[in-house]
């Protein structure tokens, strides 16, 4: 057995960023950025106004004072004189300042008459006035690698890229494998059960980029399984689920390795997950889960999305951990590390942790109340209630 560390840089070593590919700016969302952007021009382009009201050449004009008004500069079309002392242009947001401007007085604290202005004693004090580049300028760059959320979407959009360079989303194929297995709505036999797993697993790959495509279940049989894992050829990522221990029916180790498995390695001092595998198939990585709902869904957390941003060329590093304080008392952790079901609350700095009573490996009811993994480390002593711990998190528990 392997510890957790170990597994992961063999899995990270096992995920090579992706080639890249140009994509529309608008089908970017959540992609990764493979090359950086930069501005073609500055934002604004010119000194623009950030109100509606009028634009004069005194920065510190008198309360009172009259102006005449000699034209106007709207968003998209400007005034193209000169403003000099005792002149005004009426000026709306986001259109360029005319030259000469110096300050826009809002159009609250003016009386108009005719062509002429004047303004209030009591004024405002700012200068209402956007510089040139002050958002962005020629040559600014949104740096990569950066999985691309809504607002950068927003902001190469202004720096006027209608398209981006990011990494190929990564293909993963997801096989259950095991004779007691039926997908959802089928009617199971006396024996079986439904097959859940990789539905979370699709789920997770998508939700950071991912494509998954569900394979048909394998059945405990050496010649279906390889067959299902024929089919997963042209993925980059092949993650099976069951059959991955040491029972007779525990086909999957053999199978792959029959057809080219290179095994990085097999079994991980950690619980839930311990009879984890991975290693290269052809030109897929492999990854092959234990079949305990809870224990595939973990790794999956632990070392499936860890893979999946490496091949599309964020860092590859383990998932982050975080600090909370415990709220009961824990005995000592054996010789796996122990990655508890746990929900958090808030608290008065760290939030607070609760480990659930019941941890066994199949219980998909007590995963789904969870909110994070209370980390325990491998031969880490009894813990007090109030003693800070490392947890990972997990997306928010429902309800
Ligand atoms: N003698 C030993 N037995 C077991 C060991 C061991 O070290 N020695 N390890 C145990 C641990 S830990 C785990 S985890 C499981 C993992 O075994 P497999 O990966 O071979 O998984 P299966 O036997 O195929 O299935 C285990 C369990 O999960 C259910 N399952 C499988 N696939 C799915 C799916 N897609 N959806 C829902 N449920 C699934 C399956 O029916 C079994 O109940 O081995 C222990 N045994
Ligand atoms: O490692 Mo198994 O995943 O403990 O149930």
């Amino acid at each position: 057995m392997i510890s957790v560390e170990e597994a992961l840089a063999h899995v990270l070593a096992l995920a090579k960023p992706l080639p890249t590919e140009e994509i529309p700016l608008a089908q970017a969302a959540g992609r990764v950025l493979a090359a950086p952007v930069v501005a073609g021009r500055d934002q604004p382009p010119f000194a623009a106004s950030a109100m509606d009201g009028y634009a004069i050449a005194d920065a510190d004009p008198q309360p009172g004072a009259r102006y005449r008004v000699i034209g106007e500069s709207g968003a998209g079309h400007g005034f193209s004189g000169t403003l000099n002392p005792g002149q005004a242009v009426r000026i709306f947001t986001g259109a360029p300042v005319p030259s000469g401007g110096k300050r826009v007085i809002i159009q609250e604290d003016v009386t108009r008459t005719s062509d002429e202005i004047r303004l209030d004693v009591r004024l405002d004090t700012g200068l209402h006035i956007r510089p040139a580049g002050a958002d962005f300028t020629v040559g600014d760059q949104l740096s990569a690698p950066r999985c691309l959320r809504p607002t950068d979407l927003a902001l190469i959009a202004a720096m006027n890229s209608a398209t981006v360079t990011v990494h190929r989303r990564p293909r993963v194929a997801l096989i259950a494998t095991g004779d007691e297995l039926v997908m959802p709505g089928e009617t199971p036999g006396p024996d079986q059960i439904i097959a859940s797993n990789t539905f979370a697993l699709k789920a997770m790959a998508e939700s950071v980029g991912a494509e998954g495509r569900m394979l048909p279940i394998a059945a405990d049989q050496e010649a279906a399984l390889q067959e299902v894992l024929h089919l997963a050829q042209d993925a980059d990522l092949i993650v099976t689920v069951g059959g991955a221990s040491v029972g007779d029916h525990d086909l999957v180790g053999k199978v792959a390795e029959n057809m080219g498995l290179d095994r990085a390695f097999y079994k991980v001092a950690m619980r839930p997950g311990k009879p984890l595998m991975a290693g290269r198939l052809g030109g897929s990585a492999m990854l092959g889960l234990p079949g305990n709902p809870v224990s595939s869904i973990v790794c999956g957390h632990i070392f499936m999305l860890p893979m999946l941003r490496a091949m599309q060329g964020l860092p590859a590093q383990p998932p982050a951990h975080a600090r909370a304080e415990l709220t009961c008392d824990l005995g000592p952790n054996g010789a796996r590390a122990h990655y508890m079901r746990s929900r958090l609350s808030p608290g008065t700095g760290l939030p607070r942790i609760t480990p659930f009573e019941r941890q066994d490996s199949a219980l998909l009811t007590i995963l789904t109340e969870a909110d994070a993994l209370l980390l325990r480390p491998v031969g880490d002593g009894p813990r007090k209630a109030g003693e800070v711990v490392e947890y990972l998190p997990l997306q928010p528990a429902a309800g």
